[in-house]
């Protein structure tokens, strides 16, 4: 594609040199190393380095024009603009030919239950023999196929080849978790997206978002965008958690209908005669297309949430509430998230991604409703992420668990003890230990559960890494207590 025509979709421009010289673009890359000849290389700001500093090795590599926020008086055609990043969304999706406007897709967002939702519309979608794609933290799906991601939610650039790629490869629904990082950064500006869920609001990411409220503008953003990137004639619908207290500024950040959901009698999609259970819950799905009883093998009401912001959407999306009772029905669960690790031990061992203060509270509060005797809980806090809820996990920890052991999680380029005493510090109760290596933290728990106990293992879920320093060890939790288990029975 030429590079004028790249360009086209962009409003303002400043062409320092393009004069006559457009050019064929074969590709868009932001990373110089990657830049191959005739590619469109972009300099993106980041929070490492400028890619602006990597031009001059972007053309080395054979780039046949740049775009910037600044002239760096470079021998190739240069298009200046103000926000680059904002940029790589919008000619990305011209590239590519706008897939997200071909193609419907759903974006999921809040801080927690993301990833629980969009396998839940996956599993909905395949039950209408429906081919979906997922885009998410655990991985990027294309219908069976799986492939490693770099972000929950990947840049601009990676997100438009990989919708395209979906389309291509028959995909019918696009299901993206869609993260505040990403909403702020710009990487899904340029992605028109049909069904936007909120799930719900509490504390995370306050080294990233300045406060709450900076936080819940970029989670509102998703809904601002809704119905305003391409007009395709498409409904748009925005799914929203009415007993959220954020409910009514999200409303307000959209122009598109609202599917409230929730336990409120004026919600839409609501769930009656909740039984929740330690094998799993049941409720009735109560919604304007009708009423059914379901029987989900997810277990705690954080997940009947889940399953009615997934039941709003399909329900948008036009699928039969039938489809949706057998699709509820059938999931077992989602990898890491409230995953039982059983080798016939005579204690309940539970791998769970709770990884914020919220998160942590729902999981520990649903296992103690069921515990018949002690809980023990295994978490840490990750390193370079935000210092202020280290505390508040920590407290949590102890408030349901009968002894905490408090280790690393992702300590990153943080010292692990700095992190475990930002944990530790206000603590007056002392039924805790506090163990760095996890490994030894989870054998610990374990060595301590008799019969009837439970052992929460908090924080990582489906990971299967630690990282340490810039280095990712090969570590996953539900292979550790595994291991730990079957020790302890020898
Ligand atoms: C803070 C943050 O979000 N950083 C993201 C950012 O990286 P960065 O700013 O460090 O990039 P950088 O390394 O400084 O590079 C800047 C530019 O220079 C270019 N470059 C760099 C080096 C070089 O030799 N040549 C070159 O061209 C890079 O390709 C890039 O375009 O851009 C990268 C590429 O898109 C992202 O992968 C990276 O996410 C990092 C890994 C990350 O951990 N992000 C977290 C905080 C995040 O985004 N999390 C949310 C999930 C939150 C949740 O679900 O709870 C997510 O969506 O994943
Ligand atoms: N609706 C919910 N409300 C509160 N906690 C939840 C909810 N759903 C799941 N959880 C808890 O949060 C953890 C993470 O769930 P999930 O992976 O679905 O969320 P996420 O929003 O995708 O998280 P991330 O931001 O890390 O991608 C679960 O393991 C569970 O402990
Ligand atoms: N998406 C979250 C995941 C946190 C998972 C936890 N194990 C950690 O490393 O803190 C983040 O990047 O903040
Ligand atoms: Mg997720």
């Amino acid at each position: 594609m030429k590079l004028s025509e790249i360009i086209s979709v962009l409003p303002f421009y400043d062409t320092a040199t393009l004069a006559d010289n457009d050019v064929e673009i074969n590709d868009i890359e932001i990373d110089s190393k990657k830049v191959k000849p005739g590619d469109l290389f972009v300099c993106i700001r980041g929070f490492r380095v400028d890619g602006h500093d990597f031009a001059a090795e972007a053309i080395y590599n054979g780039a046949g024009a740049i775009l910037t926020e600044r002239n760096l008086n470079l021998f190739v055609p240069t298009i200046i603009v103000p926000d680059t990043s904002r940029a790589l969304a919008m000619i990305t999706a011209k590239f590519f030919d706008f897939p997200s406007a071909k193609l419907p897709l759903i974006g999921v967002t809040g801080t927690n239950g993301k990833t629980t939702t969009t396998y839940l519309l996956e599993t909905i979608f395949n039950q209408l023999q429906v081919k979906t794609g997922i885009i998410g933290t655990i991985q990027l799906k294309v219908g069976n196929e799986t492939y490693p991601v770099p972000n929950t939610t990947p840049n601009a650039l990676f997100l438009q080849k990989t919708i395209r790629k979906m389309k291509e490869k028959n995909v019918s629904v696009a299901i993206m978790e869609v993260s505040s990082h990403a909403l702020d950064m710009g990487r899904v500006y340029g992605c028109d997206f049909d069904i936007a869920i909120f799930t719900n609001l509490t504390q995370d990411h306050l080294d990233y978002h300045k406060n709450m409220d900076d936080y819940l503008h970029a989670k509102s953003l998703l809904f601002a965008q809704l119905g305003n990137t391409y007009d395709n004639g498409r409904k748009k619908f925005a799914v929203i958690n009415m007993d959220d207290p954020h409910y009514e500024k999200l409303k307000r950040s959209t122009a598109q209908y609202v599917i409230p959901y929730g336990n409120n009698h004026d919600a839409l999609v609501k769930a009656k005669n909740i039984r929740l259970d330690i094998t799993g819950t049941s409720f009735t799905l109560d919604a304007p297309i009708g009423n059914v009883h379901v029987n989900s093998k997810l277990i705690g009401m954080f997940n009947v949430y889940n399953m009615l912001a997934a039941s709003a959407a399909a329900i948008a999306a036009g699928v039969p509430i039938s489809i949706i009772k057998s699709a509820l029905e059938i999931i077992p669960g989602v990898s890491g998230r409230f995953e039982p690790v059983q080798v016939g031990q005579p204690f309940a061992t539970i791998v769970d991604y709770a990884h914020t203060p919220d998160s942590l509270e729902n999981v520990l509060q649903t296992i103690k409703d069921f515990a018949k005797r002690n809980i023990y809980v295994v978490v840490g806090c990750g390193g370079d992420r935000d210092r202020t809820k280290r505390p508040l996990m920590a407290a949590i920890a102890l408030k349901y668990a009968d002894y905490a052991i408090f280790t690393s999680d992702n300590p990153r380029t943080e010292d692990p003890q700095v992190i475990l005493d930002d944990m530790t510090q206000d603590l007056t109760d002392t039924h805790y230990d506090v163990v760095a290596d996890r490994k030894q933290a989870i054998f610990q728990a374990v060595y301590l559960a008799k019969e009837d106990d439970i052992v929460l293992i908090a924080g990582k879920g489906h990971e299967t890494y630690q990282q340490i320093g810039n280095v990712k060890y090969k570590f996953d939790d539900r292979e550790i207590a595994k291991e730990a288990i079957l020790s302890k029975g020898k």
